[in-house]
C-alpha cells in the first residue's frame, strides 16, 4: 500500500494503531502486551475487540484512553497523536475527545451524586455548557429517565451501567471505550446493556469499542476484533442479508486480517489439520490465493 492511500484511509479512521508494541519489564522478566498490533475503526463505526485473558485487551485500552504509552508503534484517536502529547494535552484528550465505560460502577460513578449530578460534574470538570438539559437528554436517550435523581446504590446493574454510559458521552466526545462494560451483569441485562451502546452509537454516531473476553458481544455489534497474542488475528463481520423469499438474516462471516506488508496468520486447526509447518506452497489465481503444505516431508524426518 502507498503512503498516499494509507493517508487518505486514515483520514476517515477515528482510531488508527500501526505496529503497536508494549512490552512490561516486571521483577527482570520482560511480557509483550502487544507484539506489533495494527487497527484501524472507521469515524462512526461500532466495534468489539475480544480474546482471551492476557491476549492484550486492556493494555490497548490503557493506551487508547492515554493512561499509558506504547513501547514502539503509533496510534491516534481523532487525528491526536498518542504518543506526542504533552501532559496537558493528555489531561484536555481525556476530558473532550474519549469517553468511557468501565466494568465497575465505582470506577464510573460517585455513590454520592445521583446519575443527573454524576452527567453534571463530569461536564463541568470539562467546562462543557448546557449540563442540565445535556443530563436529561442523555438519560433520556439510554431510558433512564426515572433513574434521575438515583443514587448508583438505587438502580439496577443495567441502570448503573446506561448510567455509566451518559457519562461517558456527557462531553461529547469522538470515541468511547467501554472495558468489559457488562462484565458484572447477567445475560439478559448484559444484551440491553449493548443494545443502549447500539442505539447511541446509531444516534450520536460515536465512535465506540468494546473491549471483553465474552464473544457473545459480536451478536450485537457489526464487527468483531479478535485478538491474539497481542496481535488482530481475524475479524468477524455481521451484516443484514436478504433471502429470495424477502426474509430478513443476519451472515456473519469469519475474516483472517491482512497486516499492512501483507502478512496473516493461519488458524491453528488449519496448521495442524493440513501439517503444516515451517514453509507453505503459495500460488496465486485469478481470484483467490492457494495454500499448500510443503510436501517434501523427508528433509523433516530427522527433526521430528
Ligand atoms: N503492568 C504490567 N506489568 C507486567 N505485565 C503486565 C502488566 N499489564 C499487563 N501485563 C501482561 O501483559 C499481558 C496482556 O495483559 P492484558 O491485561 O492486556 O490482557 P487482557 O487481554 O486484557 O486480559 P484480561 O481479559 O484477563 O483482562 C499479560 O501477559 C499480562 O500479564
Amino acid at each position: 500500500m502507498t503512503d498516499v492511500t494509507e493517508t487518505k484511509q486514515n483520514a476517515d479512521a477515528s482510531i488508527v494503531c500501526s505496529d503497536l508494541v508494549r512490552i512490561f519489564t516486571a521483577e527482570g522478566v520482560e511480557v509483550q502486551a502487544l507484539q506489533g498490533l495494527n487497527l484501524r475503526v472507521r469515524s462512526g463505526e461500532l466495534v468489539a475487540i475480544v480474546g482471551a485473558s492476557g491476549s492484550g485487551k486492556s493494555t490497548l485500552l490503557g493506551i487508547l484512553s492515554g493512561l499509558d504509552k506504547p513501547t514502539a508503534g503509533a496510534a491516534s484517536v481523532a487525528g491526536r497523536d498518542l504518543l506526542g502529547l504533552t501532559a496537558k494535552q493528555r489531561v484536555a484528550y481525556r476530558r473532550h475527545t474519549v469517553g468511557f465505560v468501565w466494568q465497575q460502577t465505582s470506577r464510573n460513578l460517585l455513590p454520592y451524586l445521583t446519575a443527573r449530578e454524576n452527567i453534571a460534574l463530569t461536564m463541568s470538570l470539562a467546562g462543557t455548557p448546557g449540563r442540565e438539559a445535556r443530563s436529561l437528554e442523555l438519560l433520556d436517550l439510554l431510558e433512564i429517565s426515572h433513574c434521575a435523581d438515583r443514587r448508583p446504590g438505587e438502580m439496577s446493574g443495567g441502570e448503573q451501567q446506561r448510567t455509566a454510559i451518559a457519562v461517558g458521552l456527557a462531553n461529547d466526545p469522538h470515541v468511547l471505550l467501554a472495558d468489559e462494560p457488562t462484565g458484572e451483569l447477567d445475560e439478559a441485562t448484559s444484551a440491553e446493556v449493548l443494545e443502549a451502546m447500539r442505539g447511541v452509537n446509531r444516534e450520536l454516531g460515536v465512535t465506540t469499542l468494546i473491549v471483553t473476553h465474552d464473544p457473545a458481544v459480536s451478536e450485537h455489534v457489526a464487527r468483531t476484533v479478535q485478538i491474539r497474542d497481542g496481535r488482530t488475528s481475524t475479524e468477524v463481520l455481521r451484516r443484514t442479508g436478504i433471502s429470495e423469499s424477502g426474509d430478513e438474516h443476519t451472515v456473519a462471516e469469519e475474516f483472517a486480517v491482512l497486516d499492512r506488508v501483507g502478512r496473516l496468520q493461519l488458524p491453528q486447526e488449519y496448521l495442524t489439520n493440513l501439517r503444516m509447518r515451517d514453509r507453505v506452497r503459495l500460488a496465486l489465481e485469478s481470484d483467490h490465493v492457494g495454500v499448500w503444505p510443503h510436501e517434501d516431508e523427508g528433509e523433516h524426518d530427522d527433526a521430528r
